[in-house]
């Protein structure tokens, strides 16, 4: 943002400006509230000085405006002097800020330039605000809140009702714990010029199809099934078949134009007492041939497999070819704590890793956690391997190796259920199957996921996701 600033500024939108466009969008949502009185915290940076316009503002619609300042107002700088140059009404120290029969706060505190932990007067002013029970504004972030990685600095942390942001979402408007400190999110467009932000050239979007709609293909006409796509997933072995059929399912809603299941006899016995389109096939002696025979284009290893020699040589087998690969569940548990070893076997193939935060943490280690933020957990984990990351959650990131990332928001709760996550590593190689580049692929698939979950409700289980896809698919199509 930062940056966008200052190529605003080089095209002719100056600070000010933005700021006082900023303002503007912080009053506007405050006068949906019936408030009469109206406490503006504001803090020592540009974020305090979105607080002052917004006062000014509220004040000229009649609300009794009180802005509360951290430290010396004289000390404002630039744009924020300047806002606060056009306050004349009533002004406050922070330590003196009264929240008796307050109506609404506006929290100007800090955004963007939060550095450390909060501290005296404006923790205190944050535990004060949260105590009086009055709804809450926040100005770009909740106060306390690293809009980089979703998770508060130190221990106070402003939860608002409503967050008014500028320009662009931040990763910690998505990113949990952020996205439920934000409330609803407010996105104002405060004028920045478009080639300003292109400029940046920012490479993580909020999943939505517009990221990935365009590189999804749409079946041709004068297709057949095999053009469509050939999909094999390894068979988990017998009384454990129910992962990897959920997982075939998936791959043929998504749109595959064939699926094989294949595994031991016994294990096929049961997916033949369940399954009708999808072809099953003895796996006698690996699946080498059969992959290369049947020009199979994505496979997916690891739903309900188990962590036994005979994964981890479907595993290689599916590595050694021209092919895309899906590795999820029981693949992390055989590459605990051997991210290389993965990395070496990915190679210069493309592969989808779909760990949810206990398997991340199993291959890339413990300390994995203490980077920055999940977003850059995945980055790097991506980069380090040289696949796509799927990193599972209600916040689902999707990152690339060469650093593009995706954050989804519309996975509902009743997403967290058993198999969930066979239907998700499916869903990624039927797309892939029918020529969707992998990380497009991924992101479209972790969408379609949340959006059939939404489409079914309270009361999901897994079998129902493959069939809630069609309606999903259609409506995307006529989107
Ligand atoms: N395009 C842009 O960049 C725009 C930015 N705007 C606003 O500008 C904000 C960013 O402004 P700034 O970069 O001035 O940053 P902030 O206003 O978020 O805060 C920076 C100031 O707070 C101090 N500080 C940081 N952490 C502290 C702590 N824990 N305790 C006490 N002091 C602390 C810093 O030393 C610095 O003085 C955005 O969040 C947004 O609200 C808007 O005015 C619109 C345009
Ligand atoms: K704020």
């Amino acid at each position: 943002m930062t940056e966008v600033d200052r190529a605003s500024a080089a095209e002719g939108v100056p600070g000010a400006a933005l700021m006082e466009r900023a303002g503007e969008a912080v009053a506007h949502a405050a006068l949906d509230y019936a408030a009469e009185k109206i406490v503006v915290l504001a803090g020592p940076g540009a974020n305090g000085g979105d607080g002052f316009v917004a006062a000014r503002l509220l004040a000229e619609a009649n609300r009794a405006v009180v802005v509360a300042v951290l430290g010396d107002r004289a000390a404002l700088r630039g744009d924020a002097a300047q806002a606060a140059a056009g306050w004349a009404g009533p002004t406050v120290r922070l330590e003196d800020a009264d929240f008796a029969r307050v109506d609404l706060i506006i929290d100007a505190l800090f955004g963007a330039g939060l550095s450390r932990p909060l501290s005296g007067a404006a923790a205190d002013a944050v535990l004060a605000a949260q105590a009086c029970g009055a709804p809450i504004i926040a100005v770009d972030t909740p106060s306390g809140l690293d809009g980089a990685s979703g998770h508060p600095i130190g221990d106070v942390c402003m939860r608002a009702d409503v967050t008014v942001t500028f320009v662009r979402l931040k990763p910690g408007h998505i990113l949990l714990p952020g996205r439920l400190l934000c409330g609803r999110i407010v996105l104002a467009d405060i004028g920045a010029p478009a080639s300003a932000v292109a400029s940046v050239g920012a490479r993580v979007w909020l999943n939505r199809p517009a990221v990935w709609r365009d590189a999804i293909p749409e079946p041709s006409i004068a297709g057949h099934k095999y053009s469509r796509g050939h999909v094999a997933v390894w068979s988990g072995p017998e009384l454990q078949t129910g992962a990897s059929r959920l997982s075939a399912l998936a791959a043929l809603r998504a749109g595959a134009g064939a699926v094989t299941l294949l595994g031991s006899k016994a294990a096929l016995k049961e997916h033949a007492a369940h399954l009708t389109a999808i072809m099953l096939r003895e796996a006698e002696d690996g699946w080498r041939s059969f992959l290369d025979q049947r020009k199979v284009a994505a496979v997916v290893v690891g739903p309900g497999a188990s962590a036994t020699p005979d994964t981890r040589r479907a595993l290689e087998e599916a590595c050694a070819g021209d092919r895309r690969v899906v590795m999820d569940a029981d693949v992390f548990s055989l590459f605990a704590g051997d991210a290389e070893g993965l990395g070496r076997l990915i190679g210069e193939g493309e592969a989808v890793l779909t760990p949810h935060e206990g398997e991340f943490k199993r291959v890339f280690g413990e300390d994995a956690d203490v980077a920055p933020s999940k977003l850059e957990r995945a980055r790097a984990a991506a980069a380090r391997v040289g696949a796509t990351i799927v990193l599972k959650g209600p916040d689902t990131v999707v990152a690339s190796q060469d650093g593009r990332a995706t954050i989804a928001d519309n996975a509902p709760p009743h997403l967290a259920t058993a198999g969930a996550g066979d239907v998700l590593a499916g869903l990624i190689a039927g797309l892939m199957a029918q020529g969707a580049p992998v990380f497009e692929a991924a992101s479209a698939a972790v969408w379609l996921h949340g959006e059939a979950a939404n489409a079914i409700g309270r009361g999901l289980i897994a079998d129902d996701l493959p069939g809630a896809l069609p309606n999903v698919l259609q409506s995307l199509a006529s989107q």
